[in-house]
């Protein structure tokens, strides 16, 4: 049986080991990282005779494209599709993979983490104890916020939305509003989640949560008027996209005590630059885009990604390719 011939494939994020192996076995491979400023002439030198891409969290722009004469397939090791210049690939036939499902319960977790740490005061509360501060009882002043049996309303009531969702209802007897199209099942929601218009969802939520994708329509989405249409002291939660919320409104909006607090893992410019008044800010607990941060988690989401590749280097249909439509 003559073997297939093998194709070049770029990895632009480090790989495990294991499913870097897989990629050898069958395909010429070089890793080169192009945030890494020694990394970026090997990448640059690699790109245009790659067939295939994999890897994350780096903009694959129309630029970068245009440098990129011989490829077939990207493949990204997240389940968000942001960084990709869509209409491009569209264009050139490129196939784009990315890992719906593999990190939706992580993602939910890392969310429901950030709504217990902003609510309960979490962070500043072990940094009380930590620094040698818990002298006495506390007081008022150090109370929490209850989660059990308040209303949650989730933009994005896809997998991940759906996931926080299954959490709130069951575990903590909240009530559950979303926004937008419900465009996957809900096992386990029936009757537990009531679809509201966002001014609805805005104005009726003690803790209002992110998990819709970023894209033209949706950037800049919660700005000064939606979060001034949200109950006085509610919390926002961003586990989606950090240019989903205008920053400086949000700022505005904690310092002018409208909202109790923000629980952000994600930045409109990350790694979130030192100055960054959202860094200090008392009222947010930000994390460092740690969604689906588990070694478990990760390593599925490499598995996933590099059969992605694999297949469609094949020729044969990815397993989760991602409609360009
Ligand atoms: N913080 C992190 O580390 C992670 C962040 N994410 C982000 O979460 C997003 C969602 O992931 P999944 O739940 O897997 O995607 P999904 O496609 O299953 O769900 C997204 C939902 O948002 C809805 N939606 C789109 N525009 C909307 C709008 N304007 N208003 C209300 N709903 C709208 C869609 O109809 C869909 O139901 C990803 O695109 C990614 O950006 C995903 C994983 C980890
Ligand atoms: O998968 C994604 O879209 C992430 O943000 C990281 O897991």
């Amino acid at each position: 049986m003559p073997t297939a011939p093998r194709k070049k494939v770029l990895v632009f994020r480090e790989l495990p080991p294991d499913q870097l192996e897989r990629i050898r076995a069958v395909h010429d491979v070089t890793v080169a990282n192009p945030r890494k400023p020694e990394q970026l002439s090997r990448f640059d030198e690699a790109l245009p005779s790659a067939h295939g891409l994999i890897g994350s969290s780096y903009p694959v722009d129309a630029d970068l494209l245009a440098r990129a004469a011989s490829l077939e397939v990207i493949s990204s090791v997240s389940v968000g599709v942001d960084n990709y210049a869509l209409p491009a690939l569209r264009e050139r036939g490129i196939l784009l993979c990315h890992t719906p499902g593999v990190l939706t319960e992580t993602t939910a977790d890392t969310i429901f983490a950030l709504i217990m740490a902003t609510s309960r005061r979490l962070v500043e509360l072990a940094l009380h104890v930590r620094e040698g501060r818990w002298d006495r009882n506390i007081g008022e002043d150090l109370y929490g916020w209850d989660v059990h049996g308040k209303t949650l309303g989730i933009i994005g009531f896809g997998r991940i939305g759906q996931a926080v969702a299954r959490r709130a209802a069951l575990g903590f007897n909240m009530r559950v509003l979303y926004s937008g199209r419900r465009d996957a099942e809900a096992p386990g929601l029936e009757g537990k989640a009531t679809r509201v218009t966002m001014e609805a969802l805005l104005a009726g939520s003690d803790i209002v949560v992110l998990t819709l994708p970023l894209t033209e329509d949706t950037r800049g989405l919660i700005g000064r008027s939606e979060l001034q249409a949200m109950k006085p002291g509610a919390i926002l939660v961003n586990g989606a996209r950090g240019a989903i919320v205008q920053e400086d409104a949000l700022l505005d909006a904690l310092n002018a005590g409208q909202l109790r607090a923000a629980g952000l893992d994600v930045f409109a410019s990350e790694p979130l630059p030192l100055a960054s008044p959202l860094r200090l800010h008392p009222r947010i607990t930000a994390l460092p885009h740690i969604g689906s941060a588990t070694h478990e988690t990760r390593h599925g989401m490499a598995e996933l990604a590099t059969t992605n590749l694999l297949q469609a280097l094949a020729g044969e249909r990815p397993t989760a390719l991602y409609p360009l439509g």
